[in-house]
Parts: C-alpha cells; sequence; structure tokens
C-alpha cells in the first residue's frame, strides 16, 4: 500500500449535471462502461411513452428503468417490533435482522424514530444546493485528501471511467473532523438541517448497532459499538442527473461501502438503487419507500462478523427524464480503531479471515483506488481464506 496520496484530481473535473444540462444527445466517452458492466436497461415502449416531456415526471419516475428481477425479497422490517415491550415480536426482529444482514447485507426499515419533517427539509435543502448557480457550487469544490465538499468523482486513477452523478461529501463525526468552511451557508436552513439529521441518524445507527450486536448473540448489547470505538460519521448527498443515454453508464459504480452501517434516504421517487444478490448475482432494484430507510453492512461489520454478516456490491442506474437525489449516512469505526474480527465469532481452531487494520488505512486505501466492486476486502482476506482467484484478481 505503498501509494502516495494524490492531492488534486488527476483529470480536470466536469460537473455531470453542467453536462446534463447542456443538452447533450450522447453521453461522452469517458462515462461509456465496457459492454460487461453496463447496466442491460430494458426501456418497454409504454415506459417511453410515459418519458415523453409532457408526461408527469413523477409518473415515469416511479418505475425501475432496469433489466433483471425488481424488488426480490430484500427485508422490510417494522422497528417498532423491536420497541413493542411484546418478547416475541422482538425475538421475530432480531431473527429477521440476522437473516437480512447474512442473505443479502441490505433491508428497509420502517418507524425507525427519525422524523418525517427532518428527513423532508434535508432531503429539500440539499437537493436546493444543487440548484444554485454552478460559481456558487464551486466555491466548495473538494480534493481526494478529505474529499470534503462538492465533487464529481471518486478515486484518482487517471482515465478511469466516471460515474455519471456529482456528490457533496462532509465529515460529521467527531467533531474535530469537521471542516466548517465546506458547510454550504446557502441555502440558508442547510446547515441546521443537515445537523439535526445527522443527530437522529447517530441515535439510530446506535440502536441498529445493539440491535445487531443481540442478532448475534455477542455478550454485551453494546459489543459492536465498543469494537467501533469512537464513532466516525460522514454524510454523502448524492445528485444524479438525468442521462440521455442510461444505458452505456451508470449513475454509481459497483461498489461495497467500506465502513461500519450505512442508513441512506432514497429518493423517493425515482428508483435507481441496485443490489447485487448473494444468492443470484443479478442486480435486485431497491424500490423507494416513502418513509423508509435503506440499511446496508459496510465492509468493517463484515470484518468484525468473520464474513457471517455482509457488505454487499450495490450500483446506481442513471434514468434518462429524471433527476435522483440520495442521502447516505456512513456510521464508521473511529480512524485509529483497529478492526479484526470479534474473537467469539471466529470458529474454534480457525484463524480469523481477515487480517487487523485501522479503518483510516482501509478507507485511504479506497479514496486512491476508487470503487473497485468487493476487490478491496478480498484483498485483506487472510492468506487461509484467500481464493485462488482473490489472489489473481490481486496481482
Ligand atoms: O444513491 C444511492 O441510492 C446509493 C448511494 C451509495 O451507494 C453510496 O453513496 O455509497
Ligand atoms: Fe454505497
Amino acid at each position: 500500500m505503498g501509494i502516495s496520496l494524490l492531492t488534486s484530481w488527476p483529470e480536470p473535473v466536469q460537473r455531470v449535471q453542467l453536462l446534463a444540462e447542456s443538452g447533450l444527445q450522447h453521453v461522452p466517452a469517458q462515462y461509456i462502461r465496457p459492454p460487461a458492466e453496463r447496466p442491460h436497461l430494458h426501456i418497454s415502449p409504454a415506459a417511453a411513452a410515459a418519458a415523453a416531456p409532457t408526461s408527469p415526471l413523477a409518473k415515469s419516475c416511479s418505475r425501475p428503468q432496469q433489466g433483471g428481477s425488481d424488488s426480490g425479497n430484500i427485508p422490510i422490517l417494522d422497528m417498532e417490533d423491536l420497541d413493542s415491550g411484546d418478547g416475541e415480536r422482538r425475538e421475530a426482529f432480531l431473527r429477521d435482522l440476522g437473516r437480512a444482514c447474512e442473505e443479502w447485507g441490505f433491508l428497509q426499515i420502517r418507524n425507525h424514530g427519525v422524523e418525517e419533517a427532518v428527513m423532508e427539509g434535508v432531503r429539500s435543502t440539499a437537493g436546493a444546493f444543487f440548484k444554485l448557480p454552478i460559481a456558487e457550487k464551486q466555491v466548495y469544490a473538494n480534493d481526494p485528501v478529505t474529499y470534503q465538499g462538492y465533487g464529481s468523482r471518486l478515486g484518482v486513477s487517471k482515465g478511469a471511467v466516471l460515474d455519471w452523478g456529482d456528490y457533496y461529501f462532509l465529515n460529521v463525526l467527531p467533531s474535530s473532523s469537521r471542516d466548517v468552511t465546506k458547510w454550504p451557508t446557502n441555502p440558508p436552513l442547510w446547515r441546521h438541517m443537515m445537523e439535526e439529521y445527522c443527530k437522529q441518524m447517530e441515535r439510530l445507527s446506535k440502536k441498529l448497532l445493539q440491535a445487531i450486536s443481540l442478532s448475534l448473540n455477542l455478550e454485551c448489547t453494546r459489543s459492536l459499538e465498543e469494537a467501533f470505538g469512537e464513532i466516525d460519521m460522514g454524510v454523502r448527498i448524492n445528485y444524479y442527473p438525468p442521462c440521455p443515454q442510461p444505458e452505456l453508464t451508470l449513475g454509481l459504480s459497483p461498489h461495497s461501502d467500506p465502513g461500519g452501517l450505512t442508513l441512506l434516504l432514497q429518493d423517493f421517487k425515482v428508483a435507481g438503487l441496485q443490489v447485487k444478490a448473494l444468492s443470484t448475482s443479478s442486480w435486485v432494484t431497491i424500490p423507494p419507500i416513502l418513509g423508509a430507510l435503506v440499511i446496508n453492512l459496510g465492509d468493517q461489520l463484515q470484518i468484525l462478523t468473520n464474513g457471517r454478516y455482509k457488505s454487499v456490491e450495490h450500483r446506481v442506474v442513471a434514468n434518462s427524464n429524471c433527476e435522483r437525489l440520495s442521502i447516505a449516512c456512513f456510521v464508521n469505526p473511529g480512524n485509529s480503531t483497529v478492526v479484526s474480527p470479534i474473537p467469539k465469532l471466529v470458529p474454534k481452531n480457525e484463524l480469523p479471515a481477515y487480517n487487523a487494520m485501522t479503518f483510516n488505512q482501509y478507507r485511504s486505501f479506497i479514496r486512491r483506488r476508487g470503487t473497485n466492486g468487493k476487490g478491496h476486502l478480498d484483498s485483506i482476506a487472510s492468506p487461509t481464506s484467500l481464493t485462488p482467484q482473490t489472489i489473481n484478481n490481486q496481482a
């Protein structure tokens, strides 16, 4: 891992929103994925008709524009079952949670306690930022050292295929990691909404970590929180403009999230997020559900659980007629926390499946290389658990 950090992007940064707004009819070459990585969109004549400019946006956007299965069985859990005081409902919730973490690495939750007004507030102020004049947004342009601010690419590999999306990334916790100069002052409510949203997300993430600890039968409800150490939290607002040729590109390349737990507020009008089902390796769309949150496990939880719970590859498909906005809150182990499998989860007489590493080391590795499916996690699997294929992939 002896590659030094680049302090600026390897090529001039293009804002995808500007490209989209220029009215171009073809996706520029650097956004075109090799045929095997394209999303195989099947746009039916009916969907194409619905996409005509005169049709109501919400009608044509709510339908996923994709091939493969529609929603599969990505579990939807009701957090009231956890809080109800009814022992059986609680047990069933923990069992379903454990199964979701093992079989999908993804779930949706309802009745999670995050106020609707706060979700709506953060969504609308975050969206309003992207509508500001470009010069105002450029003041917050980010760099590949901290990633904080207004960005358009992940990773610094020169010549990499780019994603059809812009984003805004911020460190939120610990407070010492915040760069307040990167917190927009316009829209005026932006800071307040983000602060409130993140507070509620932090509370919810702790509750989820406790529930996940219980689902694993760990000694103590706080086992995972303790393994995380001081929580590191970041938030990324993803903005995907409409795309003239969504069948050639992706809004976000396949990746697993590097951290602990991701709490995602999807765009409730526009589908686009897809998960690579562990059972079939096919891409499954996560349907937007108003008021629900998508929860997914990151690589650090796969490491801590010695591979029992999974961080699963996901991607975002672009959309020909609708913009899409999502807000991902990444809850991670502390920067200097050394993460390795929890001993109780390593079978007797076996070596841990992953080598120990601080979260900071892991993250900087990914920030240099950009998204790479699950290749980063495979690369720290301990030699005993490497398959010939993963070894070849690392070469
Ligand atoms: O936009 C989405 O729905 C997913 C975003 C995502 O996977 C991420 O920000 O890591
Ligand atoms: Fe992600």
